[in-house]
C-alpha cells in the first residue's frame, strides 16, 4: 500500500508575486492615491481603518505618501500581514490550510501569490500540467489579460481548497499600481477550522473532479456551475427545444443574468427561484410555506397576443378633452397592422442580428466593467481556470435570437395622413443610422470581443466601451421612437381601407402602396 506523503510536493515558497513575463509596474506619482486620514492615538481606527477612502476602494496606501506614516494600517499586502495558518492533509482533497488562530469576519487572511503570467501562457501551462498528469489546479484568473500561477511558486494560499459554502472569499486589491489577490474571511473562523473559498472554477473539458467540500449546497463537481460544464453534461434529446432561440440566455456571465443551467438543476439548487410551468402558470416559491397557503394561489397568465379571430376593434375615448370635443376614435387591434413580412434570419437592414446579440452581451459586459475590472470592487471573485479544449456543442441549435421586424412600408401604406407617414419614415431612417453606427463600432471591437469571449471581463478600452454604450442607447431610443410613432399614428390618424391602397412594385413583387393623400 502507498504511504501517505507527509509533506506536499515541492514548490518554491514566495510572499510576493513573481513577474516572469513582464516587469512589475512602476507607480507614477500622479497615480498615487493619498488619503486624508489623521493618526489619533486615542482612536486606533483613525490610521487608515474602515473610514480611509483608500481602504474603501481596495487600494493600499503608498509608503512615504500616507499622512499616517508608520501608523498606517492599510499596507497589509505589502507587509505580508497574514493570519496564522497551518497546513493539513485532508481526506480526498490533498493538502489544505487551517486557521491557526481565531480569524474575524472581513479579516485579511493571506495573499494568493504566484507567477504573474499572460492569459496565453496560462492556457498553455494548464494544458502542459494536465498532460503531465498534475491533478491539482493552481492557476487563478486575475483579469482578461493575466493570471497567477502558483503551481511551482506560491504562498500558502495555494493550499486553500474549494468549498461550495466557503468561509473565505477572494478580493482584488490595488497595491502600488498592481492588482493583487487576497483571501479574506467571510465570517468568523475559529482556530482549527479549514479555510476555503469558492473557486468559481471555470471548467473547459478534461477530467471532472468530484467536489468533496461536504457542503449541503455542494454542486457535485469542481466547476459544475461553469458554462462549459453545463454544456458538456447536458443531456440532449431529439425533440428537446430547451435551446430553441426563445429560451437562449443571451448573457454570458453567471451571477446576474440568465444561465444555461438546466432548469431542474436550477430549481434543485435554489428553491427561492420562481417556478414556471409550460402552461403559463407562475408560482412564487420564495417561501414554500407561504406559497402553499391560501393567500397565494397560482396565477394564470394569459398569452399576450390573442389569436387574430378574437381581436375586435375597440373604441377609445380621449381622457382629458371636454365632452363636446370628444369624438370617439377607433383603434384597430395591433395584429391588424400590416406587420407583414417578418424576417426570420435576423440579418435585416436594421442591423445584423449579431449586433443585437453582441450588444446584449457586450452592454452587459460594459455594465460590469467597473465592477469586474476594478480592483476596487471587493465583491469580485477570482476564478481558478483550467483551460482546455472547448467542448463541442452537442445538438445545440444556433444561439441566436430571432427578431421580428415590422414592415414600415406596409404600415405607411395604410396611413391616410402624409404627415403621419413622414414621421414614421423619419424615425425609421434614424433607426437605420443608429444600427449602422453600432455595426461599424462592432467591427472595431470585434477582435477584443472574440479574444475574450469566454470570460465576462472588460475587453476594450473604457472610451470605446463608452462609445458602445452611447451607440446602444441611441439604437434602443431610435427603435423605441419608431415603435411609438407607429402606435401613435396608427391609433390617432385615419387608416386607408385595404382596397384603396394602390399596389406598388418592388423586386418584381406587387405591394400595396399609399395614394397621394
Ligand atoms: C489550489 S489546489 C488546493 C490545494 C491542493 N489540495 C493541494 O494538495 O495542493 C486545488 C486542487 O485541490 C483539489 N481540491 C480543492 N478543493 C477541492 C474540493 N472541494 N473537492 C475535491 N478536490 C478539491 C483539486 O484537485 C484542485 O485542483
Amino acid at each position: 500500500m502507498e504511504e501517505e506523503p507527509i509533506e506536499p510536493p515541492p514548490y518554491i515558497y514566495i510572499e510576493t508575486n513573481d513577474f516572469s513575463y513582464r516587469r512589475h509596474k512602476r507607480q507614477k506619482e500622479e497615480d498615487i492615491a493619498v488619503c486624508e486620514c489623521q493618526y489619533d492615538l486615542m482612536d486606533p481606527d483613525s490610521a487608515c481603518g474602515e473610514r480611509c477612502w483608500n481602504v474603501s476602494t481596495n487600494t493600499e496606501c503608498t509608503p512615504g505618501y500616507c499622512p499616517c506614516g508608520v501608523y498606517c494600517k492599510n499596507q497589509r499586502f505589502q507587509k505580508c500581514q497574514y493570519a496564522r495558518t497551518r497546513l493539513v492533509k485532508t481526506e480526498g482533497r490533498g493538502w489544505g490550510l487551517l486557521a491557526d488562530e481565531n480569524i474575524t469576519s472581513g479579516e485579511f487572511v493571506i495573499e494568493y501569490c504566484g507567477e504573474v503570467i499572460s492569459s496565453k501562457v496560462a492556457k498553455r501551462r494548464s494544458q502542459t500540467y494536465e498532460d503531465q498528469g498534475l491533478t491539482e489546479a493552481y492557476i487563478i484568473y486575475l483579469n482578461a489579460d493575466e493570471s497567477i500561477d502558483a503551481t511551482k511558486k506560491g504562498s500558502l494560499a495555494r493550499f486553500i481548497n474549494h468549498s461550495c459554502q466557503p468561509n473565505c472569499e477572494t478580493r482584488k486589491w490595488n497595491v502600488l499600481g498592481e492588482v493583487r489577490v487576497g483571501i479574506f474571511a467571510k465570517q468568523d473562523i475559529p482556530i482549527g477550522m479549514e479555510l476555503s473559498y469558492d473557486y468559481n472554477f471555470e471548467w473547459f473539458g478534461g477530467a471532472m473532479v468530484r467536489c468533496l467540500c461536504g457542503a449541503a449546497s455542494c454542486s457535485g463537481f469542481l466547476g459544475a456551475k461553469s458554462r462549459g460544464f453545463q454544456e458538456a453534461t447536458y443531456l440532449w434529446e431529439d425533440d428537446d427545444d430547451r435551446f430553441s432561440v426563445e429560451n437562449i440566455p443571451l448573457y454570458d456571465s453567471a451571477d446576474d443574468e440568465p444561465t444555461s443551467i438546466p432548469r431542474d438543476i436550477l430549481l434543485a439548487e435554489d428553491q427561492s427561484m420562481t417556478q414556471e410551468s409550460n402552461n403559463g402558470t407562475v408560482q412564487s416559491t420564495e417561501n414554500p410555506e407561504i406559497a402553499s397557503s391560501n393567500e397565494f394561489t397560482p396565477m394564470t397568465v394569459e398569452p399576450l397576443v390573442a389569436s387574430s379571430d378574437e381581436l375586435t376593434p375597440m373604441t377609445v375615448e380621449p381622457l382629458t378633452a371636454s365632452l363636446d370635443e370628444i369624438t370617439p376614435m377607433t383603434v384597430e387591434p395591433l395584429r391588424a397592422i400590416p406587420a407583414g413580412d417578418f424576417s426570420e434570419n435576423g440579418s435585416t437592414e436594421y442591423g445584423a442580428q449579431y449586433a443585437d446579440d453582441t450588444l446584449q452581451n457586450f452592454t452587459h459586459k460594459i455594465a460590469k466593467l467597473e465592477n469586474q475590472s476594478s480592483p476596487q470592487n471587493n465583491n469580485h471573485h477570482t476564478e481558478l481556470v483550467l483551460v482546455r479544449t472547448k467542448p463541442k456543442f452537442r445538438g445545440g441549435k444556433a444561439k441566436r435570437g430571432l427578431r421580428k421586424q415590422l414592415n414600415v412600408a406596409d404600415i405607411c401604406d395604410r396611413l391616410a395622413s402624409a404627415a403621419a407617414r413622414e414621421e414614421i419614415l423619419y424615425c425609421e431612417e434614424v433607426k437605420k443610422q443608429a444600427a449602422a453606427e453600432i455595426d461599424a463600432l462592432y467591427d472595431e471591437i470585434r477582435p477584443a470581443i472574440e479574444e475574450h469571449e469566454r470570460d465576462s471581463q472588460d475587453n476594450v478600452s473604457t472610451s470605446l466601451a463608452e462609445q458602445w454604450i452611447e451607440a446602444s442607447c441611441s439604437k434602443y431610443k431610435a427603435e423605441f421612437d419608431l415603435s411609438a410613432a407607429i402606435i401613435k399614428n396608427m391609433a390617432s390618424t385615419p387608416l386607408r381601407a385595404k382596397e384603396d391602397v394602390i399596389p406598388r412594385e418592388q423586386n418584381g413583387v406587387l405591394y400595396l402602396q399609399n395614394g397621394s393623400s
